[in-house]
């Protein structure tokens, strides 16, 4: 479904002194996706969503929301409320109130902003605490009457940052279905920022993946867990073991790359711009997309021996970490029963092997 720009973001850079904490910008936000914007500490996620909600405002540049320059509003004249991680509820009013509050501002009548916070309430199940203290709710349910009350405006856009990081670790994940369906159902464009990739990728319609202030890659979670653009994102992603080398071959569909590792070849149809001969190029394989044998496969076409190095598991995974003879780590995950008859004992020497068209041409950054 093609949906139409909410926010768009123009060339937008933000600097402090003499420090950019956000490079030239340029991306759009689609009106009712739930687009999660990630990366480490410090890359500028928090920077966007503050220019965003007219917190800071843009050195240079135009962010525009439905169409409209909105640089120069402030934060009361747009509609862009904000969920924080401290959620900063107001301490003196009680659930209702703190709920009521915006609508109360904006001049509507006492019984009917009663009504549409009790509504807010209800949907969020929290109605029963209306007459309590925020002080006196537990994590989860403060966080509700967080979200309550930015809604209860029914904004266009709510912007969210980290806004479960505080929660235990059961109750964030129940927070996030809580948070997906009530995007969808409300249809409201939900902006999200976190540093955890399992909440950013659980959640979201499409994630903007961001390094030292500049987008790395913008796309649905399967594209970008897929197909890493940048070797940041494979390596910030962590589910990609990434060989680097020269290329012998290149042709619209087949790579060949000679590694340290040995040849290595990808393909299949769909490379973007095959590099030249000579040229240095990266491409990663999915921890998932790779197997282990005993003995050489005969007759595949990407194959490196390795020996164990160690095993994590994880629930019904295992990750199987190795070495090649350089001392490269490569990385397989598989389920128990995909692993079951295999020496996995640490120095145990195996073969890793995938198809060509499980591999992914790195645009070097
Ligand atoms: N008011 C400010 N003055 C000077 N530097 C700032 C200011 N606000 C942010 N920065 C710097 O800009 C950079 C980006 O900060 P930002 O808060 O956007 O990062 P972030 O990606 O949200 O990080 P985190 O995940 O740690 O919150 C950081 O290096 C930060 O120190």
């Amino acid at each position: 479904m093609q949906r139409d720009t909410l926010v768009s973001f123009e060339g937008v850079i933000k600097r402090f002194g003499g420090f950019t904490a956000v490079q030239k910008m340029d991306f759009e936000i689609k009106k009712g996706e739930f687009l999660a914007i990630m990366g480490s500490s410090g890359c500028g996620k928090t920077t966007t969503l503050r220019m965003l909600a007219g917190l800071e405002a843009p050195s240079e540049g135009t962010i525009r929301l439905s169409g409209k320059p909105i640089n120069h509003l402030p934060t009361w004249q747009r509609d862009t409320p904000m969920v924080w991680q401290s959620l900063a509820l107001f301490p003196f009013l009680n659930v209702r109130e703190n709920v009521e509050f915006a609508l109360k501002m904006r001049g509507m009548a006492k019984a009917e902003r009663r009504q549409r916070a009790e509504q807010w309430l209800d949907r969020m199940q929290i109605l029963e605490f209306a007459d309590r203290n925020v002080a006196q709710l537990s994590g989860g349910q403060r966080q509700r009457v967080a979200l309550a009350r930015s809604l209860v405006v029914e904004p266009e856009i709510l912007l969210l940052d980290e806004p479960l990081s505080a929660l235990d670790a059961a109750l964030k994940v129940r927070m996030q279905s809580v948070l997906k369906n009530l995007q969808r159902e409300t249809g409201i464009t939900f902006v999200y920022v976190t540093h955890s990739q399992s909440e950013a990728f659980s959640m979201a319609d499409r994630v903007v993946i961001m390094s030292r202030g500049v987008i790395e890659q913008i796309g649905t979670p399967q594209e970008i867990y897929g197909a890493p653009r940048t070797r940041f994102v494979a390596d910030f992603l962590g589910s990609s073991n990434i060989f680097t080398g020269k290329v012998l071959a290149a042709s619209q569909s087949m790579v060949e790359v000679e590694t340290p590792d040995g040849r290595l070849a990808l393909g299949g149809g769909n490379l973007p711009i095959p590099p030249r001969q000579g040229d240095t190029a990266t491409l990663t394989v999915l921890d998932t997309k790779t197997h282990l044998s005993v003995s050489r496969p005969t007759g595949a076409a990407n194959i490196v021996p390795v020996r164990v190095i160690g095993e994590e598991f994880v629930g019904a995974t295992a990750t199987v970490y190795l070495e090649t003879a350089k001392g490269h780590e490569i990385r397989v995950q598989k389920s128990h029963d995909e692993l079951a008859g295999l020496p996995l004992d640490i120095g145990q020497e195996l073969f890793v092997h995938w198809a060509p068209t499980d591999s992914h041409l790195v645009a070097e950054a």
